[in-house]
C-alpha cells in the first residue's frame, strides 16, 4: 500500500502539464504521495505533512482560517493495482512522482514502477525530490529523471536536515538529475552559488524558480530572477500551472 495525498476523498493523481523545470510544458500524469521528511515554511503541499499537533511554523499561520491537517483525512492508501488503474485513465507516458517527498516511500514504490515499466517500457518516470534521500539501486534503475529541489535557508528547515552531503553528491554525479532552487529573494543567490560550487554542479543543470503560489507574486519575482539567470547562465523556470490554472490543487 502506498500513502497518496487525498483530495475530495480521491487520490491526488491527475493529468496536467509539467509546470516547472526541465520538462516544463510536457503533458504529464502526477502522482502526489503523502509524507515528507522536511517542513518548509512556504511549502504549498503542506497537506502532505503539516499534521495537527506538530509545531512547525508555516507561512499560512498568519491566515486566521489556516489549520494544520488531520493526518487520517489527508491520506488515502492505495494498492499498486489501484494506482495503475488511475494512471491508465490517461493516455500519457510521462509520470511525475511528487509529494511531499516521494522517496520516503521508495521501497514501496519499487514494485509499482517495475510493473509499469514491464507493461510499457515507454513510461518516462520523473521524481520531484528534495534531494535528502539517496535512491536505492533498484529504484535508480527504473527512474528516467530526478528534479532535485535542494532547500535553502528561506525554507527555515535546519541546515543538517535539508542538505545531506552524501545524497547531494549522488545527484550531482547522476546524469539524470537537474537542480531546481526555489528562490524567495535575491539574497538567496549566494547560497545557491556556494552549493553548486561545493558539489561541482554545472550551471546549465540549474533551474531557478520564484517562490509563490499567486500569479501576481510570481510575475513580480520574475523581473529580478530572470536577470540573475542571464548573468549566471542558469535556467529560469516559471510555475506555469499556477499562471494557467491559479492556486489550486490537482492541476
Ligand atoms: N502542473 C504541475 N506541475 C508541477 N511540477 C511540480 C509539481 C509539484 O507539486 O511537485 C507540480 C504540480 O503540482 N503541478
Ligand atoms: S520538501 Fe517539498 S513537500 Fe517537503 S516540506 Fe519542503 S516543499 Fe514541502
Ligand atoms: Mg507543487
Amino acid at each position: 500500500m502506498l500513502q497518496i495525498a487525498q483530495l475530495d476523498k480521491k487520490p491526488e493523481i491527475f493529468y496536467s502539464i509539467q509546470g516547472e523545470g526541465k520538462s516544463i510544458g510536457k503533458p504529464s500524469i502526477f502522482i502526489r504521495l503523502s509524507l515528507c521528511n522536511l517542513y518548509c515554511f512556504w511549502c504549498d503541499t503542506d497537506y502532505t505533512w503539516n499534521w495537527e499537533g506538530t509545531n512547525y511554523p508555516h507561512l499560512n499561520d498568519k491566515n486566521p482560517n489556516y489549520q494544520k491537517f488531520n493526518k487520517a483525512d489527508s491520506i488515502i492508501k492505495l494498492t499498486e493495482k489501484q494506482i495503475i488503474a488511475e494512471i491508465q485513465k490517461y493516455n500519457c507516458h510521462r509520470l511525475i512522482f511528487t509529494g511531499g517527498e516521494p522517496l520516503v516511500q521508495q521501497k514501496k514504490l519499487l514494485s509499482l514502477l517495475a510493473q509499469l515499466k514491464k507493461q510499457n517500457p515507454q513510461y518516462h518516470i520523473e521524481f520531484e525530490t528534495n534531494g535528502t534521500i539517496i535512491p536505492i539501486p533498484e529504484l535508480e534503475a527504473l527512474t528516467n529523471q530526478y528534479n532535485v529541489s535542494l532547500k535553502l535557508e528561506n525554507s527555515k528547515v535546519r541546515l543538517q536536515e535539508r542538505l545531506k552531503p552524501k545524497a547531494i553528491h549522488f545527484f550531482a554525479q547522476n546524469d539524470k538529475a537537474n537542480f531546481k532552487f526555489v528562490v524567495d529573494s535575491p539574497k538567496d543567490l549566494d547560497e545557491i552559488l556556494e552549493i553548486i560550487q561545493k558539489y561541482a554542479i554545472f550551471h546549465d543543470k540549474v533551474y531557478l524558480m520564484p517562490q509563490g503560489t499567486k500569479p501576481a507574486i510570481l510575475r513580480k519575482k520574475q523581473q529580478w530572477l530572470v536577470e540573475i539567470c542571464k548573468q549566471y547562465q542558469f535556467n529560469y523556470t516559471d510555475r506555469l500551472h499556477i499562471l494557467i490554472y491559479g492556486d489550486k490543487r490537482g492541476i
